[in-house]
């Protein structure tokens, strides 16, 4: 297994790069501007408007913005769970309680997050969600995400089905980000829809 993984990584990571770099030319506005339109979509969705339990995540940088989604969320009386980031690329998750309640955390030469500052729940907690909201690079056709390369979301995935949680996931992305195909492996998990500002897209999974 793990040297499947290792033949395909090559073909994962270029692609990564690829659609880092269109992101990485996006202005602030248009940041804030997809962050909007993707709070205003995600809300449509039947799946969220009946979750009581939401796993989401703070975006960063160029990501998607996440913030305005949030916050709907939370005021709707939703739960919503953020993810911090564990030493081993795994997930520990706590509540969100509004923007003062997140730190900011350099994760040595990783990306910095905002995570939750409160009460650490541990990575089991996400099998509590209804509803997951993934990050992700670029999402197939199959429903197939190209994550960020950690593979933290893969675990947190395999934990749901371990558990017997079956919540609905969903990754949100930029329009561009919607392709014919990117490679999978075995340890990756469709997800059942994907949240662009134009709208939301179902897969065969859902
Ligand atoms: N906003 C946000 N929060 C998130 C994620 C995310 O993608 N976006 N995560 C998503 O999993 C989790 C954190 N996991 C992470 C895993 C790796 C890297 C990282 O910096 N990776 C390197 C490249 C690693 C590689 O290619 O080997 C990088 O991006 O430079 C960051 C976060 C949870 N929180
Ligand atoms: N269930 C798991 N437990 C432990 N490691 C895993 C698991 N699933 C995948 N991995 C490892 O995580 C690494 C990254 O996998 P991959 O390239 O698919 O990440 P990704 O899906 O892009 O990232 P993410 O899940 O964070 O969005 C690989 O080395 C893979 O072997």
């Amino acid at each position: 297994m793990e040297h499947i993984g290792r033949t395909s990584q090559p073909d994962k990571r270029m692609l990564r790069r690829e659609f880092l770099s269109v992101r990485n030319r996006l202005t602030q506005d248009d940041v804030d501007a997809t962050g909007r339109a993707l709070a205003e979509r995600a809300l449509e969705l039947a799946e969220l408007a009946h979750a009581r339990t939401v796993a989401a995540y703070v975006s960063v940088g160029s990501e998607p913005g996440t913030s305005a989604l949030l916050d709907a969320l939370r005021a709707r009386g939703v739960r919503v769970l953020l993810p911090a980031l564990l030493p081993d690329n795994d997930l520990d998750w706590g509540e969100y309680a509004g923007p003062g309640s997140l730190a900011q955390v350099q994760h040595g030469g990783k990306m910095a997050l905002f995570e939750p500052s409160g009460t650490r729940l541990g990575p089991d907690a996400v099998t509590a969600a209804d509803v997951v909201l993934l990050p992700g690079l670029a999402v197939d056709a199959r429903g197939m995400r190209l994550g960020r390369g950690g593979g933290s979301y893969d675990r947190a995935l395999a934990r749901l089905e371990r558990a017997g949680a079956h919540p609905r996931l969903v990754v949100l992305l930029y329009d561009t980000e919607v392709v014919a195909h990117v490679p999978a492996e075995a340890h990756d998990k469709p997800v059942h829809a994907v949240v662009t500002p134009s709208g939301v897209r179902r897969f065969p999974s859902a």
